[in-house]
Order: C-alpha cells, then sequence, then structure tokens
C-alpha cells in the first residue's frame, strides 16, 4: 500500500459533495475565432508518452480508493441506449440512480447519512417522462440524446424541435450529437451554428456535445471541434455515442481536457468533459479522474464538470467497493443493473 499524504486529503474533500446539480453554471460562449482554431496542433507521441505515464504517477489505494469510487458514482450518467428500452428498464435504472450502492455497503463506508447518486439517468427522448417522473424529488437530473441520436443526421428542423420536445418532457440536460462531416470537411462555420441552434433550443438545460471522437480521423480534428463547441457555448463536451468503433480513450480525453483549460485561459469559463463508451470498470475510471485531476484540478473532479456515461461501471464499482470491506468479490450476477 502507498496511500500518501495527499490520497488522504484526497479523501476527506472526494467525500465532501454529491449530487449532480448544474444549475449554477452556463457557458455563454465567445464568438468563433477561426484564427484560434487554426493555430491548434498537436503532438500525438507526446500525448501517448503523457497518458503511459499517468499509472506510474498516482497510485490511490484502501480508503482512499473507496472515496475516489465513491466519487466516481456522484459523476456517472446511468445510460439505457438501446433500441429494446422500455419503460421498466428505464424505471429500475431510475431507481439504481437513486440507490446506487446497497445500504450494508454503505453502512460499513459510513456513508449512510450521504446523500450518494449517480450524477444523471441518460436516456433516449422517448424516456424523458418516464424518468422525470421516476426521479422526482431526488434532485438527479435527466439527460436526453436528442439530436437524432446517435448518427445526428436528421434534418436541423427535426434536432432542434426533438431538443425541445426532450426540455418540455422535463429532460435537464441534452446530449446532442455534432454532424461529423462538418468537422471532416473543416466547416468550423457551420459547427459553430449548429451548435448554438442547439444551445438555444435547450432553453435552461445544460447542453453536452458529443463530437463521436472516433469518427473525427485525426486528435487535431478532436481538439478543434471541442474548441469550435465551446466557443458556441457547450457546457460539457463528450467524446463519444457509445456506438462508435471507437468510443471514449485516454488519449483523447487528454486532447480534449486541454481544449478545455485553453478555453478556461482564454475566457475564464470552466467547461465541463464527459467519457462516454466502453467505461466499465473501477481500474479504468480512476485512470480518467487521475487525468482530470492532473490536467485541469479538483473543481473537475465533481459532477457540475464531469461525468462519466456508462451502462454498466457502476456494476464493477459496486464489486470493488464490496471488495474492499468485505475482501472477497461477489459475483457480477450479483450486481444486475448499472
Ligand atoms: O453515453 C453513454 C454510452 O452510450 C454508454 O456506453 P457503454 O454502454 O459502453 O457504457
Amino acid at each position: 500500500m502507498d496511500t500518501s499524504h495527499q490520497d488522504n486529503r484526497d479523501h476527506t474533500a472526494l467525500t465532501r459533495q454529491h449530487g449532480g446539480d448544474l444549475t449554477h453554471r452556463r457557458n455563454p460562449g465567445i464568438p468563433l475565432d477561426i484564427s484560434e482554431i487554426e493555430g491548434i496542433r498537436v503532438n500525438l507521441s507526446a500525448a501517448e508518452r503523457r497518458v503511459a505515464s499517468l499509472p506510474g504517477r498516482r497510485s490511490v489505494k484502501k480508503d482512499a480508493q473507496a472515496a475516489w469510487l465513491l466519487k466516481a458514482i456522484t459523476c456517472i450518467d446511468l445510460t439505457t441506449l438501446n433500441g429494446d428500452d422500455t419503460a421498466g428498464r428505464v424505471k429500475r435504472l431510475c431507481a439504481k440512480a437513486a440507490h446506487p450502492l446497497r445500504a450494508d455497503l454503505l453502512d460499513a463506508l459510513g456513508m449512510t447519512d450521504r446523500h450518494i447518486t449517480t450524477g444523471a439517468i441518460c436516456v433516449y427522448h422517448r424516456f424523458v417522462a418516464t424518468a422525470a417522473q421516476a426521479l422526482k424529488g431526488t434532485g438527479i437530473p435527466v439527460a436526453a440524446v436528442s439530436t437524432g441520436f446517435p448518427a445526428g443526421l436528421s434534418p436541423h428542423d427535426t434536432k432542434l424541435r426533438e431538443i425541445e420536445a426532450s426540455v418540455k418532457d422535463g429532460a435537464d440536460e441534452i446530449d446532442i450529437v455534432i454532424t461529423r462531416e462538418h468537422v471532416l470537411t473543416g466547416n468550423w462555420q457551420a459547427l459553430y451554428d449548429e451548435m448554438r441552434d442547439y444551445r438555444a433550443a435547450c432553453g435552461d438545460a445544460h447542453v453536452k456535445a458529443i463530437l463521436a471522437t472516433g469518427d473525427l480521423k485525426t486528435l487535431r480534428n478532436v481538439a478543434k471541434a471541442s474548441m469550435v463547441c465551446m466557443m458556441a457555448g457547450a457546457d460539457f463536451i463528450k467524446t463519444s455515442t457509445g456506438k462508435e468503433g471507437v468510443n471514449a480513450t485516454p488519449v483523447v480525453t487528454l486532447i480534449m481536457l486541454r481544449a478545455i483549460r485553453r478555453y478556461n485561459e482564454l475566457t475564464g469559463i470552466r467547461i465541463g468533459y464527459k467519457p462516454a463508451g466502453g467505461i466499465s470498470t473501477a481500474k479504468d475510471v480512476m485512470l480518467y479522474q487521475t487525468l482530470m485531476k492532473e490536467e485541469l484540478g479538483r473543481p473537475w473532479l465533481e459532477p457540475d464538470l464531469f461525468r462519466i456515461g456508462a451502462s454498466s461501471l457502476l456494476a464493477d464499482i459496486e464489486r470493488q467497493l464490496e471488495h474492499h470491506i468485505t475482501g472477497a468479490y461477489s459475483a457480477h450476477t450479483r450486481h444486475p443493473i448499472g
């Protein structure tokens, strides 16, 4: 065990705050700055080296690890985005979001009195009203994927109407997919205009821009698309729909976090980050938490600036916490949801 002094301080801080409340912070956006976009460069081998060095730089064990994993739970956008989704499945997921850990595990961790919930529920538009009803009184936001998810190729007006309908049904957050063609053809003005329209259609709901990084061909495109979406008013930038061939990766994360840092330098505005797709183990999520902390700092470990889009991560976190408490792993079948 090599729990450092720093990690013990993290333990206290990381268990301090829970919940997915985004009400206090919006990104108004700024005018599109093409010279800033065209000046973006990415050094792939330096990015790969930086990511490869991370596991050796920070090792979080035992109580500190349990605290990081509890914090990770509060940042999960607990997701179901399948063709066979039903209202029943969404309601079960909402119940899990409100009580993500078994009572005996919470007791053993001394967390019974804490209001630990996931950061949000993420569903298709069809299930927004069901989720909003099921989550009433819990304070857990409903996120909807509402712009012709996952391809984002519906007519522009249809996408705007879908966003409005989701907000009307009770969505607090809208995860929009960008038109990848705008990035692949370098049409930054079109991407900016699209994103501004989405943001306007969201009204008071927060907007997460899904870049579908696995479709964007180069990391430079990822960096440029990140910056354009932030300039246009995205409150979060998100890697993936979960449906691309390659979804969230640590290297893509590094590039997007550096774009967030740059936007913060330019404007003073903090933008959130959401890796999504294929994040299914506690070990994965701690690497992302480490990247957030090292690249952006402590405030970016909270659910108002960090969300993890995941359908099965919670089950592994629960297993790891059970192992932390009992010293034994339970079967996956004991953690059927999340
Ligand atoms: O946005 C969330 C993703 O669709 C979830 O992906 P996953 O099923 O690989 O965890």
